[in-house]
């Protein structure tokens, strides 16, 4: 593989983690994003790091069969790589895969017991690859476990039953991850839910202090 393929995949996600960062999605040290590579290896931010200022050297190469490539010892995979993984595995066509921690996303994660959230039928839904005139879209969501190997494993479960509407989840009160066929495109879905989110939680606001359309 070439360094420059390397190299891009890198420059993608350094300035997708600051664009995020700027949003307040991925404050502090939250969220984690990775891109996959030609060779089904990916690199994905390592744990811990303030996402808006990432340099090269905060990534962690994970191959196929678990080997880590970093660029110094200490550097651990991010703690929910194994949900990048799982999705990599279970979605074929996806090439980069993005986790935030946005308020409006934990606070819709609450807002039905079920494990699935209804989405509005709005125009956005497009983005999403839903063309249905007033589509029912439902984005499944998942509990939140201490050990991130019981979400992947759930995540794992609950896809290969059933076959997913979008190309997202939700851990409850935790954030979203979304997942597409190339880098732009998975960036294109956070900006599309998280309006879609926005939306959800502004209209609620809305209808609670009685200001809405009657
Ligand atoms: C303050 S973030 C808590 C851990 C988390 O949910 C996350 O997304 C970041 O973890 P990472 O190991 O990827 O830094
Ligand atoms: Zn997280």
């Amino acid at each position: 593989m070439t360094r420059r393929i390397l190299d891009d995949a890198l420059i993608q996600l350094i300035d997708t983690a600051r664009s995020f960062y700027q949003q307040g999605w991925m404050v502090g040290t939250a969220g984690n994003l990775s891109i996959r590579l030609p060779d089904d290896s990916f690199w994905i931010t390592a744990s811990g790091k303030s996402k808006g200022e990432l340099l090269p050297s905060d990534f962690v190469r994970v191959y196929p069969d678990g080997i880590l490539e970093k660029a110094s010892a200490d550097l651990q995979p991010s703690a929910e790589t194994a949900i990048h993984q799982i999705i990599y595995t279970l979605f074929p066509e996806a090439q980069a895969c993005y986790h935030i921690h946005s308020v409006e996303s934990n606070l819709v994660s609450r807002f039905t017991l079920e494990d699935n959230l209804l989405l509005p039928p709005l125009e956005m839904l497009k983005g999403l690859g839903v063309y249905q005139k007033n589509p029912c879209c439902f984005l499944p969501i998942f509990a939140n476990h201490l050990q991130v190997a019981r979400i992947a494993a759930d995540i794992q479960q609950r896809f290969t039953a059933n076959s997913v509407q979008i190309p997202a989840l939700l851990i409850r009160d935790h954030g979203v991850t979304a997942w597409a066929s190339s880098p732009t495109a998975a960036r294109n879905y956070i900006e599309i839910l998280e309006y879609i989110f926005r939306y959800m939680v502004t209209e609620r606001m809305i209808s609670s202090t009685g200001t809405g359309n009657k």
